[in-house]
């Protein structure tokens, strides 16, 4: 990962937070949890009523199909662990993509309880998520290749097959750092990028592009090589001396991402094996281990997760109606950063709007419950209404860019971490879960006012990232404060896209990288086509 720390965020008693970033081959799909799941439907049909036709969730599902291949688990391992699956919503039988999805050989015993709980809670479990009903409790696939049962990422799915490929070129410079797009200023054209090895201030190696310069640097690189090429916030790239090309205030503005509450909790009646369990010890460890080795199979080939419940927010937050009331009627500039200009002020409304619509639906998530071997934790926050940024170092340009998560600035995001606390633990106090003896879990908690939770998530328990920072480059119009376009292609200038997290509008109730695949697939296919009918058949054949 890069060495990259977060702002202190005042709301959070100032706390930092390391922003978590794979600075490898594969980018941040090299070191993710491989939680495999997609947003709901709602989510995505909320991109294209912000603005952006052609991003509806089944203008993307043709993309989620074609982006991943999903092999269903044996008829032994579904029944054991209870998987279900739509085979409907994958790409399959030739037909699906290079990354590899598939369910784990393995489920810790403590689940099973944990999945009682939720149904003595009343909520429905989902056959499938990935079909646009991301919402109640369902299990997800992992991005787990299910032959080698190792991680099936970005590389292995989209480099490794392809490297040697000759009939066109396909060339990797790895240990290298983008540092300019390079532009023609007065055409406002991208004609390629400078380059340093990673780590050294230079020599500055030019490359030119033929086609165009197409950014997939992620939410917290992308903008930062914006704002350096002079593409960015007047104010910010003043101050960092960079001459301005166009003043584009959405450039690293509308940052958001997954806060979490993460109290520290364990059974006390633990059933065995348990993670602690197997790091304790050591014989049972290498047994596992062995296991893994010669059959693939066992608890190795379980990631961070891929069970959970992600719930609508009327299911768990008794104020619901109250909160939507109060977040219609906020000031919004008097949340939102400092150098939000109307634009961006106009476009954080239109998304709170979308955002209370949402609330007030049941068929979307606002908080995840994901879930294993330990009692539920606080949660993760699916729809904040804070808005961070991304801005340059003005001190070194060159330095790793600002990030400022701004957690907690909106009361309506304080108000629901608060309820997820609360609703976690009505769950970890189910009948189901009673033998196991859930403790740790702040037990106090059941007896404590709002305010005393509230100011132990300020001081330590509320976290202001799941790694899923997005938005630093958005897809909106342009009286939205948006920075690309339903193309992808930065507004005002020629040759030039952004294919990552950064052009998400409005951060789905999801982990993030499938949906980057299937916005990168979606966007691929309109790249050869256009190739195709440009300059493109020559090339071609
Ligand atoms: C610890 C962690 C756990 C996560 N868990 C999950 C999970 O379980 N499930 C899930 O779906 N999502 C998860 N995520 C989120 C998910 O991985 C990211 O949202 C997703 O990978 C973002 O993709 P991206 O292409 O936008 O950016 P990245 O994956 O960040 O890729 C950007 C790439 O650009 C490179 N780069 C940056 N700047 C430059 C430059 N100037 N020059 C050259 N190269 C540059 C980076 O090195 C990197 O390789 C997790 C993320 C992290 C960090």
């Amino acid at each position: 990962m890069y060495n990259i720390t977060s702002l202190p965020n005042p709301q959070l008693n100032n706390r930092t937070y390391p922003v978590k970033v794979g600075a490898v081959l594969g980018g941040s799909s090299a070191i993710d949890g491989l939680f495999g799941d997609r947003g709901s439907k709602a989510d995505y049909d909320a991109w294209e009523t912000l603005g952006n036709p052609g991003w509806s969730f089944s203008s993307l599902l043709p993309y989620f199909k074609k982006s991943v291949t999903f092999t269903p688990p044996s008829p032994d391992e579904a029944k054991a662990y209870n998987y279900t699956w739509d085979i409907s919503a994958y790409g399959g039988n030739g037909t699906g993509g290079p990354v590899q999805v598939s369910l784990p050989s393995y489920n810790w015993p403590q689940s099973k309880h944990i999945w009682e709980a939720w149904k003595q809670m009343g909520i429905p479990r989902q056959n499938e998520g990935a079909n646009g009903n991301a919402f109640n409790t369902f299990v997800s696939p992992t991005f787990l290749d299910p032959v080698t049962r190792t991680r099936s990422y970005a590389r292995t799915a989209h480099w490794d097959p392809y490297k040697n490929r000759t009939n066109y070129k396909y060339n990797l410079l790895s240990g290298y750092q983008v540092t300019e797009i390079r532009l023609i200023t007065g055409r406002l054209r991208a004609v390629g990028v400078n380059v340093v090895k990673r780590g050294t201030a230079g020599p500055k190696i030019a490359i030119q592009s033929k086609r165009q310069v197409i950014l997939a640097a992620g939410a917290v690189w992308t903008p930062w090589l914006l704002q350096r090429s002079g593409l960015g916030p007047k104010s910010v790239l003043e101050a960092a001396n960079i001459p301005v090309i166009k003043d584009i205030p959405g450039v690293g503005a509308n940052l958001q991402d997954h806060p979490y509450s993460a109290p520290p909790s364990k059974f006390t009646n633990d059933l065995i094996p348990s993670p602690e369990y197997l790091l304790a010890n050591a014989t049972a460890y290498e047994e596992a281990k062995r296991e893994y080795e010669q059959s693939r199979t066992g608890p190795l080939t379980l990631a961070r997760g891929h069970q959970a419940a992600f719930l609508p927010l009327k299911t768990w937050q008794p104020q619901w109606k109250d909160l939507i009331r109060a977040l219609l009627s906020q000031t919004a500039s008097n949340y939102l950063p400092a150098g939000y200009d109307k634009n961006l002020t106009d476009g954080f409304i239109a998304q709170r709007n979308v955002v209370a619509n949402l609330f007030n639906q049941t068929d979307n998530a606002a908080v995840e419950f994901n879930f294993g071997p330990v009692p539920l934790n606080g949660g993760a926050l699916l729809r904040t209404l804070s808005r961070g940024t991304v801005t340059l170092n003005a001190t070194d340009p060159l330095a790793a860019p600002l990030v400022d998560f701004r957690t907690f600035t909106n009361p309506i995001d304080v108000a629901n971490a608060v309820a997820a606390i609360r609703y976690s633990h009505r769950v970890n106090s189910q009948p189901a879960l009673k033998g196991l003896g859930p403790v740790g879990y702040i037990p106090e908690l059941n007896a404590t006012s709002d305010s005393e939770i509230e100011k132990a998530l300020r001081e330590s328990l509320m976290l202001p990232s799941f790694s899923h920072m997005s938005g630093t480059a958005a897809m909106l119009p342009e009286q939205y404060g948006g920075v690309v376009g339903p193309d992808l292609g930065v507004y005002g200038i020629r040759k030039l896209s952004v294919v990552d997290a950064s052009i998400i509008p409005l951060i789905p109730a999801t982990h993030l990288t499938a949906t980057v695949y299937a916005v990168a697939e979606k966007v691929s296919l309109r790249t050869r086509v256009d190739f195709f009918f440009s300059r493109g058949f020559r090339e071609w054949f």
